[in-house]
C-alpha cells in the first residue's frame, strides 16, 4: 500500500543489501518474478526477446531472459549499450548468460511472441532520445505485447510522466512496492496489469524510509471508518449543512445531501435561499429543508452548534455570496467545492485564513479549479507531479486536497498523500463530483479526520462507480454506495 519514489526504493535495497543480502541475490529475486509473469503471459516454447538496458534493470533482464531459457522458451536477448560498460551486478548476470548478445539497435521483431523491456526502470534520468528513443518507438509500433520490468522504459517512476518517449507494456512487474508513477496518469496508462514481486526486502526498512505516499486502499482508512455502533443514534453521527444555491440552481446540492446522508451522517439539512425551498422540500424526504437567504441566516442556523459539518460549494454560485457564506461555517468541519473554490480565484491564503479554524477541511477541485485557486502560485501548478502539485496545495491552503481525475491524488498539509486508481472512465459524468463532496461531507460528519474522510471518500466513490457500471449518472452513485458498503462493512466485520 506504501508508494516509494525510486529514490526511496534506491535506500530500500540499499538497507537489505548493507543488511546482508547480496544485490545479486536481489536481482536474481528480480529476474525470477520478471521470468514467472513471462510465463503466466506467454507459453512454453514461445519467443521472447528481451531488451537489456546498460544499468540494473538490464541486469534483471538477462537473469530472466536465462531462466526463461532454461525452461523451454526461444529467447533472444539485445542490449543497448556496449556489454563492457556493464558494472557491478548487471555485469555479474550477464556474465551467467551464455547466449548470444545482440545489438538492440538493429534487432528484428520478426517472429518474436513477447518483447521483455528491461532498458531502463528506476535509474532513468534524463528524457530518453537517440537510440534509446528510437528503439522504444519501434517496439512500440510492433504492436506486440510488452512485459516491463519495474517500470515502462521513459515512464518517470516518480512522477509517471513520459520522459520522450515511453514503452507500452501490457504488463509490468514491479518489486516490494509500487511507484506513484504506476498509479499517476500517463504512466498507469503505459503500465498494463501491475504485479508487485517480494524479492526478499524486509518491510523494517520502510521504518526508516517512512515513505509518505500511498495507494488509496481501505487499509489505508478504514481504522477511522465509522461504523455505526449497536448503541449508537443518528445525534452521534453527525449533522451536515449542504449549502445551496438558487432556485436555478438546486440538482448539485440534492447530489450532494444524498449523497452525505448515504455516506453515514445522522442527519442532513439543506440550507437554500427562500425561492428554492419549495423546489428541494417537493424532492427531498429524509433529507430536512430549512430557508437561508444569506450569510447571516447562515450564521443564525448555525448557532446550533449540533450542526457540525459543512458542504458548501456544489452549485452554489461564484462571487462574494459564496465568500461571505463560507466566513459563516469557518469555524465548522468543513467541504469546500466547485464554486466556493471558484470564488477564491488567485486568492488562497486568504481562504486559508478563513479556514485556519476549522477542525477538519477538505477542498476537491479538478484541475480546471485547483489552477484558478493557486493562480499566481507557479512553485505550485508548475511542481513536476500531480502528487507534488496537490502536496504543495495542501500545505499552502492548510487542508486536505483532493486534486480530481483519474488518478486523483489526495493530499494533507503535514506531506501525507494517497493516489486513487480504482475509479473507471465512467465516473465522469456531471454531478459526479457533488456526490464525491457529499460522500466527504458524511465521513467528516461522523468524526472521521481529514485525510482519512477523503481518501475513503475518494475510494467509496470510485467503487461506486465500478458498482453501478457503464451508463452511470450521478444519482446512481448514491444508490450504488450500499453494496460497496455492506462490503465494506463486512470486511471491518460489523453487522451487516
Ligand atoms: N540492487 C538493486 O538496487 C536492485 C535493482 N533492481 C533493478 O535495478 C533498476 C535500477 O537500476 P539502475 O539504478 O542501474 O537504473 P536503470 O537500469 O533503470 O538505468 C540506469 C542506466 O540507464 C542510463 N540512463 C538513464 N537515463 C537514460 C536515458 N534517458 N537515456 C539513456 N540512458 C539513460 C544510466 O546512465 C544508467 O546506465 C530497477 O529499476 C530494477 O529493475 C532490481 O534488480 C532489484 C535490486
Ligand atoms: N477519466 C476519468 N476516469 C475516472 N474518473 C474521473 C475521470 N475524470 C474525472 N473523474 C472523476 O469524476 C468526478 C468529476 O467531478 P467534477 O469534475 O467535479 O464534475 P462535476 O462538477 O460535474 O460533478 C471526480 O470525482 C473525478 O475524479
Ligand atoms: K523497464
Amino acid at each position: 500500500m506504501e508508494l516509494l519514489t525510486p529514490d526511496e526504493m534506491g535506500r530500500a535495497d540499499a538497507f537489505t543489501i548493507a543488511n546482508g543480502v547480496p544485490g545479486a541475490v536481489l536481482m536474481e529475486r528480480a529476474g525470477l518474478a520478471v521470468a514467472r509473469v513471462a510465463a503466466q503471459a506467454s507459453g512454453v516454447g514461445s519467443r521472447v526477446l528481451v531488451l537489456c538496458g546498460p544499468g540494473n534493470n538490464g541486469g534483471d533482464g538477462f537473469v530472466a531472459a536465462r531462466l526463461l531459457a532454461g525452461t523451454g522458451y526461444r529467447v533472444r536477448l539485445a542490449l543497448l549499450g556496449a556489454r563492457d560498460k556493464l558494472r557491478g551486478d548487471a555485469a555479474i548476470m550477464a556474465g551467467r548468460w551464455d547466449g548470444p548478445v545482440e545489438p538492440a539497435a538493429g534487432a528484428s521483431f520478426e517472429d518474436v511472441d513477447l518483447v521483455v523491456d528491461a532498458l531502463f526502470g528506476a535509474g532513468l534520468a534524463r528524457d530518453l532520445d537517440g537510440e534509446a528513443r528510437a528503439l522504444v518507438e519501434r517496439v512500440n509500433e510492433s504492436g506486440l505485447p510488452v512485459l516491463a520490468v519495474d517500470l515502462p522504459s521513459g515512464i518517470d517512476g516518480a512522477t509517471g510522466a513520459v520522459r520522450g518517449a515511453a514503452i507500452r507494456a501490457r504488463w509490468s512487474v514491479t518489486f516490494f512496492r509500487p511507484k506513484p508513477g504506476h498509479l499517476l496518469l500517463p504512466g498507469r496508462l503505459h503500465g498494463g496489469a501491475l504485479t508487485v514481486a517480494e524479492i526478499g526486502i524486509n518491510p523494517a526498512v520502510l521504518d526508516e524510509i517512512k515513505p509518505r505516499a500511498f495507494e488509496d486502499v481501505p487499509a489505508l482508512w478504514e481504522r477511522h471508518f465509522p461504523v455505526p455502533r449497536t448503541d449508537g443514534h443518528k445525534y452521534m453521527r453527525g449533522h451536515l449543512v449542504a449549502v445551496s444555491g438558487p432556485a436555478q440552481a438546486t440538482g448539485a446540492t440534492r447530489l450532494t445531501a444524498r449523497a452525505a446522508l448515504r455516506a453515514g451522517a445522522g442527519l442532513v439539512t439543506v440550507a437554500c435561499p427562500a425561492p428554492a425551498l419549495p423546489i428541494h422540500a417537493a424532492n427531498l424526504s429524509a433529507i430536512m429543508v430549512r430557508p437561508v437567504d444569506d450569510a447571516a441566516d447562515l450564521a443564525r442556523l448555525l448557532a446550533d452548534r449540533r450542526l457540525t459539518t459543512l458542504v458548501i460549494g456544489p452549485g452554489v454560485g461564484v462571487g462574494q455570496g459564496a465568500r461571505d457564506r463560507l466566513v459563516a461555517c469557518a469555524d465548522r468541519r468543513l467541504v469546500l467545492d466547485a464554486d466556493l473554490i471558484t470564488s477564491f480565484k488567485g486568492d488562497v491564503d486568504t481562504l486559508a485564513g478563513l479556514i485556519k479554524g476549522s477542525p477538519a477541511a477538505i477542498a476537491t477541485p479538478h484541475d480546471g479549479e485547483f489552477a484558478r485557486l493557486f493562480d499566481g502560485c507557479p512553485d505550485i501548478l508548475g511542481a513536476p507531479s500531480k502528487l507534488e502539485r496537490a502536496r504543495a496545495g495542501a500545505a499552502r491552503l492548510g487542508a486536505v486536497i483532493v486534486l480530481k481525475g483519474p488518478d486523483t491524488v489526495i493530499a494533507a498539509p503535514d506531506g501525507r498523500a494517497a493516489i486513487a486508481a480504482n475509479a473507471p472512465p465512467w465516473l465522469a459524468t456531471a454531478g459526479a463530483g457533488d456526490v464525491l463532496a457529499g460522500i466527504a461531507g458524511g465521513l467528516l460528519a461522523q468524526g472521521m479526520p481529514a485525510f482519512e474522510a477523503a481518501a475513503g471518500a475518494v475510494w467509496l466513490h470510485g467503487e461506486a462507480a465500478q458498482e453501478a457500471g457503464p451508463g452511470l449518472v450521478a444519482d446512481d452513485l448514491v444508490d450504488a454506495l450500499r453494496p460497496v458498503y455492506r462490503r465494506l462493512f463486512a470486511r471491518l466485520g460489523a453487522p451487516v
